[in-house]
């Protein structure tokens, strides 16, 4: 891509302007009128000593049962209170009954359903029963018996109600993260050195918050509803006005007075219906929105979560088939590699059991060198590297005798250590451009919050880092780029981003998993040139996965030729091009070559009949 195409190709993409959900909200009739009548609402509760006429409890016996009139708006209840009085006072109660409601369900179901979606396992497990369990159990029951426990206590009783709760929250939560903790651009801020907090904090809150905001809305209305229910079924103070004990009063005199019916509940179905309008206003804008990049086949698969402790060394694969001879053979000393893999096997549990995909792969890339892994798909190049980057899928786990990262074996580390070696020695180039870059947040971000917190950059000197990469990868105008999401760059322009921000932190070793596979012909060799320019500048180790011997024969320095999970044949690349010792070798050169013919054929037609 030239310059100029990229010129293009940003000025294009930076027409499509991104607006924040809640500027969409607003816009949208059914966001700010809804919105107006809730914040009215509020104010009104808010501001309830002011606004009410009378103390809601003062008993006036010629008001009895009146009709409205000049002194009382609304007329008066049986025993001769201000009705608009307790409807004002109502809301308050309603409202803050309502916030704990929600703040329970919110602190206690957010959490656990983004950790038991983050983190799996047992935690995920035990939290789904509890979760499942705690719908089946009456709710009502247990209100009655904590109404009576606690003398009717007003918050104890909306706090119960916001256990039952927790389930709404748990389960959104925790679909939210598992749908985004496999998405590529996870996998690359682990890569990049981030913890589990931090990814946590940063990417999955940003796909769990929209749904929850939603819940919340509805989650309100539900709370307002339930109170009324328990205050109309005489559970609660009824010293408290409310707008649930206005109805008991109003449904008992329904036949006579039904005025004293009419108010409260006038007000609990306008709240209840503004609160469900903007929910499902926003559920609209959030759908329309969220533009959910699936993960490819072939790109990063799944989280680390769970991986790390399979690979301690000496750990044993506890395959169900037998182990095949260990293949590959590293040519440098741990101490002189920048990365050398001993003996790595990764098995994948299966519905029929587990299976070994990598047998026993043994190899080590020496500072400075370029190295090909090569192989037809399937034939567990991605997989050997997803183990060295910890990023296997939770089906996966992957044992070996060593992995040596910059002279440190990280099958002996523990985990944090072990991401953090990672994020500082290894950067990681991702076969998918764009769904490694999270559509939430800009680009700049993306670049500089790995270099804050992997790197301990003060924010000036990652912004300035980062710009400086993205200039030295051939993006021109980097401060746009810096400002630009993910959708407003092109596949190109993306790859180049994610190369920046491979190389901000001066890694010893860059892993690129096939970096020129999602890309266009043309841009390929620009991408490839400057992944040669960059590790020749920057003196790293550079790590390349093809299935094309073309790309190995452009840049690299050795081979390393994998087939079914078995290291074949390695060796530098002018040696093994001229005399391949295995048949397979020989047959993906050809293979290769037909590919490069054909393409030059299809220029040559393609030439001709332009011109
Ligand atoms: N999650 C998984 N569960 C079970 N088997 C898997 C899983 N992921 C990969 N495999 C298997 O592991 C083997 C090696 O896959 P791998 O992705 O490493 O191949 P590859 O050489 O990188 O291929 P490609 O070039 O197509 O990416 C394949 O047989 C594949 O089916």
């Amino acid at each position: 891509m030239t310059t100029t195409d990229i010129r293009v190709a940003f000025d294009r993409a930076a027409q499509k302007r991104r607006s924040s959900l809640f500027r969409r909200f607003l816009r949208h009739p059914g966001g700010y009128i809804p919105l107006a009548i809730f914040l009215l609402i509020v104010l009104v509760g808010v501001f309830a000593p002011l606004l009410a006429p009378m103390d809601p409890n003062f008993v006036d016996l010629a008001a009895a049962k009146a009709p409205p009139g000049p002194e009382h708006l609304l007329g008066g209840d049986s025993t001769g209170r201000d009705i608009l009085s307790r409807l004002i006072y109502g809301t308050r109660t309603t409202l803050w009954g309502a916030l704990i409601t929600i703040v329970t369900a919110l602190v206690i179901g957010v959490p656990s359903g983004v950790a038991a979606g983050y983190f799996g396992g047992a935690f995920d497990r035990i939290a789904t029963w509890i979760s499942d369990a705690l719908q089946s159990i009456p709710g009502m029951i247990i209100l009655l018996v904590v109404a009576a426990g606690s003398r009717n206590n007003f918050e104890l009783l909306m706090a119960t109600v916001g256990v039952f709760m927790v389930p709404g929250y748990f389960r959104i939560a925790r679909s939210q993260t598992l749908a985004v903790r496999g998405e590529p651009y996870i996998d690359a801020a682990r890569v990049s050195g981030l913890s589990d907090g931090r990814i946590i904090f940063r990417h999955v809150i940003k796909a769990v918050y929209p749904p929850v905001i939603i819940q919340t809305a509805l989650t309100a209305g539900i709370a307002m509803g339930m109170q009324a229910g328990l205050q109309f079924l005489g559970i609660g103070d009824s010293n408290v006005p409310s707008w649930g004990a206005m109805m008991l009063e109003g449904f008992r005199l329904m036949l006579t007075y039904p005025l004293m019916l009419l108010w409260p509940s006038a007000a609990l179905g306008l709240t209840i219906a503004v609160l469900a309008i903007m929910g499902s206003t926003l559920a609209e804008l959030v759908q329309v929105r969220t533009p959910r990049v699936s993960r490819q086949s072939g790109t990063a698969a799944g989280t680390a979560a769970g991986t790390g402790a399979g690979t301690a060394a000496g750990t044993t694969a506890g395959t169900a088939t037998p182990l095949a001879p260990a293949t590959g053979s590293a040519q440098h000393t741990a101490e002189e590699s920048a990365l050398r893999v001993e003996n790595l096997r990764v098995v994948h549990a299966t519905p029929t059991g587990e299976t070994e995909v990598v047998h026993g792969v043994t190899l080590d890339v020496a500072p400075g060198e370029v190295v090909g892994i090569v192989g037809e798909s399937g034939s567990g190049k991605s997989q050997t590297v997803f183990s060295v980057l910890d990023l296997l899928p939770s089906s996966g786990r992957a044992t070996a005798d060593a992995i040596w990262v910059g002279g440190a074996d990280v099958t002996r580390a523990t985990p944090k250590q072990r991401h953090a070696l990672l994020g500082r020695e290894i950067g990681y180039v991702p076969q998918e451009p764009m769904s490694n870059l999270d559509p939430s947040y800009t680009i700049g971000h993306q670049l500089i919050e790995p270099l804050r917190r992997t790197h301990g950059l003060r924010k000036a000197e990652a912004r300035e880092r980062a710009r400086a990469m993205l200039l030295r990868v051939g993006l021109t105008d980097p401060d746009r780029v810096m400002r630009s999401y993910p959708h407003q760059v092109s596949g190109g322009m993306a790859q180049r981003v994610l190369i920046a921000g491979a190389i901000a932190g001066k890694p010893s070793l860059l892993v690129a998993d096939e970096p020129t596979t999602a890309l266009d012909v043309t841009v390929q060799a620009e991408v490839l040139e400057l992944l040669r320019e960059l590790q020749a500048e920057y003196g790293m180790a550079l790590l390349i996965v093809t299935h094309n011997f073309g790309v190995v024969a452009d840049i690299c320095d050795r081979v390393i030729v994998m087939r079914g999970g078995d290291v074949v044949e390695t060796g530098p690349v002018d040696s093994l091009f001229a005399s391949p010792a295995e048949e397979y070798t020989r047959e993906l050169i050809a293979a290769s070559l037909d590919d490069a013919e054909g393409r030059a054929e299809l220029d040559r037609t393609g030439t001709e009949v332009t011109a």
